[in-house]
């Protein structure tokens, strides 16, 4: 079943428990900075790895030390669902162990 988008108000509820975050143009986005290129290109393979797992995938955009992300839900849309809080909440919780900031 197609997930349903979230309201401003749930959005904002959601941005509030993820620090960094925020919502422009429709997406959640996000920019990582490393400690180095190497540390960007670990963090982007980490993602697609959970990407692949939930089956939902963001925007990456690597730049030498750093890695932006951005994401919303391409079935119904464009908007922003549940699917997208789940995965940047799943992209805050590996991004310290990688030195991102
Ligand atoms: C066939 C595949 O399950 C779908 O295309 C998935 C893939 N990844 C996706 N990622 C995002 N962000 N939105 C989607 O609707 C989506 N759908």
């Amino acid at each position: 079943m197609a997930p349903k988008p979230l309201t401003g108000q749930e959005i904002e509820e959601a941005l509030a428990g993820l620090p960094g975050w925020a919502h422009e143009d429709g997406r959640l986005v996000r920019e990582y900075a490393l400690p180095g290129h190497l540390a960007a290109v670990a963090l982007l393979v980490h993602i697609a790895t959970v990407q692949e797992e939930m089956d939902h995938h963001a925007d990456l955009t690597l730049t030498y030390n750093r890695l932006g992300v951005a994401v919303n839900t391409h079935s119904v849309g464009g908007k922003v669902t549940e699917l997208d809080v789940r995965l940047a909440r799943r992209v805050e919780e590996m991004a310290p162990a990688h030195g991102a900031s």
